[in-house]
C-alpha cells in the first residue's frame, strides 16, 4: 500500500486524515508511527501557512521523502481572530483541549448569539525535498455555542456549532464531520496530487 507521512502528532487529526487518505488507497503515517524518535517542532510562525510550512519542510528534508502537515485552528471573530495560530495552547502549556474550551467560554461570556460568529480553518502544506512548499487552505464556518456538547471529535468540536446544524461538532458523526470540515476541504483540493503519489 503507498503510504504519505503526515507531520502530526495530534491524534484526532491522525484518524481523520486515516480516513480521508483510505479512499485513495494510501496509508496515512503520523509521526508517532514512525521507527524513528521525532523531536517536536517550535511552531514560531505567526500565520497558519508558516507553521504548517515549519512542520512539513524539516520533516521532509529530515526523512528525505514528502511530507504532509496540518497546521489549524479556530478563528473567533468577537476575540479578534483569537485564538488562531495559538489555538492548541490558548489556555497555556501543555496543550489542554477542556482547558482550552473553558477559556474560549469564559471570554464569550454575555456575547449575544449572533455575534458568537466563527471559523475553523486548516492549511495544509506539501513539502518535497527540492521542490517549492505547496498550500491548500480549507474552512468551515459556524458559531460558538454557550454550552459545550458532545464527545466526538478533537479540540473545540465540543462548542462549534457550524452553519446550517443546531448541534456541536462533537455531536456530528465521523462521517458528518468529514463532509463539511475545514480539514476535508483543504484535502479535497490535493485530490490531483493525492491521486498521483508514487
Ligand atoms: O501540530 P500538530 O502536531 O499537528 O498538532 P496540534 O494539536 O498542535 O495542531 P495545531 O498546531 O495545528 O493546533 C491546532 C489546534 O486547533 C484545534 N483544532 C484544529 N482542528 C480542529 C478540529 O477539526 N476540531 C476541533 N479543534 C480543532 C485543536 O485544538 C488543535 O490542537
Ligand atoms: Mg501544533
Amino acid at each position: 500500500m503507498k503510504e504519505i507521512v503526515i507531520a502530526t502528532k495530534n491524534p484526532g487529526k491522525v484518524k481523520e486524515f486515516k480516513t480521508f487518505f483510505a479512499e485513495y488507497a494510501i496509508d496515512a503515517v503520523s509521526l508517532p508511527e514512525l521507527s524513528r524518535e521525532i523531536n517536536d517542532i517550535e511552531e514560531t510562525g505567526s500565520t497558519f501557512e508558516e507553521n504548517a510550512a515549519l512542520k512539513a519542510e524539516q520533516i521532509a528534508e529530515l526523512l528525505q521523502i514528502p511530507v504532509l502537515a496540518d497546521d489549524s485552528g479556530l478563528v473567533i471573530d468577537a476575540l479578534a481572530g483569537r485564538p488562531g495560530v495559538f489555538s492548541a495552547r490558548f489556555a497555556g502549556e501543555p496543550k489542554d483541549d477542556q482547558a482550552n474550551i473553558d477559556k474560549a467560554l469564559h471570554e464569550l461570556q454575555g456575547v449575544e448569539t449572533v455575534d458568537r460568529t466563527a471559523r475553523f480553518v486548516c492549511v495544509l502544506a506539501v513539502a518535497i525535498p527540492g521542490e517549492t512548499t505547496q498550500f491548500k487552505k480549507g474552512y468551515c464556518e459556524g458559531s460558538i455555542a454557550r454550552v459545550q456538547a458532545g464527545h466526538n471529535g478533537f479540540g473545540y468540536d465540543p462548542v462549534f456549532i457550524p452553519d446550517g446544524y443546531t448541534e456541536t461538532m462533537a455531536q456530528l458523526s465521523s462521517d458528518e464531520k468529514n463532509q463539511i470540515s475545514h480539514r476535508s476541504n483543504a484535502i479535497r483540493q490535493l485530490d490531483d496530487w493525492v491521486k498521483n503519489l508514487q
